[in-house]
């Protein structure tokens, strides 16, 4: 829903959007989340509102907004690994480490030359453990992450329980780690979108879920389904 920043702190979240969010919610009777690979304490802070959420990938799943968050028994990464990556970083002034509660995010936004090098470390890394974790790829970023959650498993936890059972589910995102999320979603009869071909930019699609709170938009205000398989 925002645009792309240098850092995962730098991003600016237009002071209307939560706004919007918290309103759509309410008339869908509660049925939107925000299923991101960022920490939930990320989201509250970026999108301070009273949503169902999940963070780290489904590895923080928090479906009732006042309740604490389910987080599934995982492992963490040896100490070693942080510590190779963190000598990585240090010959590549620019990158740098995003820790999450099982893993770590190396970027290399800011510095491209390091991509190559990150990706052959982490991937050593992960395949000393290979039962344990997995290696993801992201947009200028590698990131080490527990086997097992994903957005898939955070969609399908979501949708077993109200307000969101019974729904068709549609999955709107524009990272590799989406596409699980709308997957699932197909899977159980609904929709993914990416956001490159249905809204374009993500202002397109804030702007796309601000009309829909019109309440005399007509339903033509929805994308075409057709360009999704
Ligand atoms: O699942 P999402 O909500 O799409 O989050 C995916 C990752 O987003 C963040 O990294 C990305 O966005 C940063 C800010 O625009 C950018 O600097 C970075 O290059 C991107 O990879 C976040 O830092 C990750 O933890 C999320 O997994």
């Amino acid at each position: 829903m925002v645009e792309i920043a240098e850092r995962p702190d730098a991003v600016r979240v237009p002071p209307t959007l939560p706004g919007v969010l918290q309103r759509l919610a309410k008339a869908l009777d509660g049925a939107l989340a925000i299923v991101s690979g960022r920490p939930l304490a990320d989201l509250d802070h970026f999108l301070p509102v009273k949503l169902a959420k999940a963070g780290e990938h489904g590895a923080a799943l928090r479906p009732d907004p006042d309740a604490p968050p389910l987080r599934p028994d995982l492992p963490h990464p040896p100490a070693a690994w942080r510590l190779e990556a963190d000598a990585l970083i240090a010959r590549h002034p620019g990158a740098f480490i995003e820790p999450k509660a099982h893993g770590f995010v190396l970027h290399y936004r800011q510095a491209p030359e390091a991509g190559e090098e990150a990706h052959a470390l982490l991937a050593r890394l992960v395949a000393e453990d290979p039962t344990g974790f997995t290696l993801l790829e992201a947009r200028m970023a590698w990131e080490i992450r527990p086997r097992g959650p994903s957005k898939a498993t955070a969609v399908r936890a979501l949708m077993a329980h109200p307000p969101f059972a019974g729904r068709v589910p549609l999955f709107i995102g524009d990272d590799v780690t989406d596409e699980e999320g709308m997957q699932a979603c197909r899977e159980m009869g609904g929709h993914g979108w990416r956001l490159d071909e249905v809204f374009g930019a993500p202002g397109a699609l804030r702007d796309w879920l601000a009309r829909a709170l019109a309440p005399d938009q007509p339903d033509e205000i929805l994308p075409p389904l057709e360009v999704t398989p």
